[in-house]
């Protein structure tokens, strides 16, 4: 048996609800695995099991291949951390930063010395006797993620970190959490349905569907070669292409799923489509067109020259926003 988690055969129901139904799943020592997956799938259970704080039906959690199903919360070694960060706001950030040291009686000395160093791993050095209120949403969770760290669990327990974070910083802290993560060696679990969290926190990925995980792997590979149409719907694929215009995009290809950015507007492209719609989108203009010998699908075009509906476009495909599914 490896070092690291493994869920073992594990359900949940509630009622005549399946939350979790037989997932089995490894997070071996080191690794970052995020389950990813839409509302009601079943994910929440699924972490909260892990941390023990709810019994499954069936199956077992084990943690270097010992069993800790049975294993009270406080004992597993395990931290968690939640969306909106949940901090303390009656102590400074140190305090926060120190709560499981101070808990486990780690020396004063010890205490600051290993705050300092959190707080230095986290990037925000020096803002130790800051209040919670008064950080940026961002700094909060990188003062969540410190005090989730300090203790040395062996396991990360993360729901949704990101989640109530503006785009453009959900972004860079996930790089950041992802090299935080990655430097201290820390062996995680992150449940999201945004696939973009997933994307940039974690190397590998588990997608669930209905209380079912229904592909595992690295996290490039799930995003190259979804297993079904939908979870390529659920990873931002917009069109599935079937059978001849598949082939002809792909050659050999059966099943071809794609991305608006599958399509650019060129006048220098081979494939001729008529408009159907175009609408402006910060990045650019998003257009659904019918292209030729191939079908509706979307693209993409500048902002500089928005075509109208019935318009010819000239179009480039772009191999980046296209995915190939197994036959159906
Ligand atoms: N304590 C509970 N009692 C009854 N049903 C529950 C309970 N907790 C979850 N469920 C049900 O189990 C299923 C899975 O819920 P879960 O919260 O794990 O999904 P989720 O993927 O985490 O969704 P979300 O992202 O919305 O939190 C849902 O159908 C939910 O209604």
């Amino acid at each position: 048996m490896g070092e690291g988690l493994e869920i073992d055969h594990v359900s949940v129901r509630f009622g005549e609800t399946s939350a979790v139904d037989d997932v089995s799943l490894t997070v071996p020592q080191g690794q970052v695995l995020a389950v990813l997956g839409p509302s009601g799938c079943g994910k929440s259970t699924l972490l909260r099991v892990v941390a023990g704080l709810q019994r499954p039906d069936r199956g077992t959690v084990s943690y270097d291949g010992r069993d800790v199903t049975g294993v009270p919360t406080h004992r597993r070694g395990f931290a968690l951390m939640f969306q909106d960060g949940q901090l303390f706001g009656h102590l400074d950030v140190a305090g926060n930063v120190a709560y499981s040291l101070k808990r486990q009686g780690v020396s004063r000395g010890e205490t600051h010395a290993r705050v300092d160093e959190l707080l230095d791993l986290v990037g925000l050095p020096g803002l130790g006797d800051r209040r919670p209120a008064t950080l940026s949403g961002g700094q909060q969770q990188r003062v969540a993620l410190a005090r989730a760290l300090a203790g040395r669990p062996r396991l990360l327990l993360l729901d949704e970190p990101l989640s109530s974070l503006d785009r453009s910083l959900r972004d860079r802290l996930g790089a950041d959490l992802r090299r935080i993560l990655a430097d201290s060696g820390t062996t995680a679990l992150l449940v999201t349905h945004d696939h973009d969290e997933a994307f940039t926190m974690a190397d590998h990925m588990a997608v669930m569907r209905a209380g079912q995980v229904v592909q595992t792997g690295p996290t490039a590979q799930v995003w190259r070669r979804p297993a079904d149409p939908d979870v390529a719907e659920f990873l931002g694929y917009t069109t599935l292409l079937e059978g001849a215009p598949a082939d002809r995009l792909v050659p050999g290809a059966a099943r071809v799923a794609l991305r608006p950015q599958a399509w650019r507007v060129d006048p220098a492209g081979a494939y001729v489509a008529t408009v159907l719609s175009a609408a402006r989108t910060a990045d650019g203009v998003r257009l659904r067109v019918a292209v030729e010998g191939v079908g509706e699908v979307d693209a993409v075009g500048a902002l500089e020259q928005v075509p109208d509906a019935d318009d010819r476009v000239r179009l480039v495909p772009d191999p980046v926003g296209m995915a190939v599914l197994p036959a159906g």
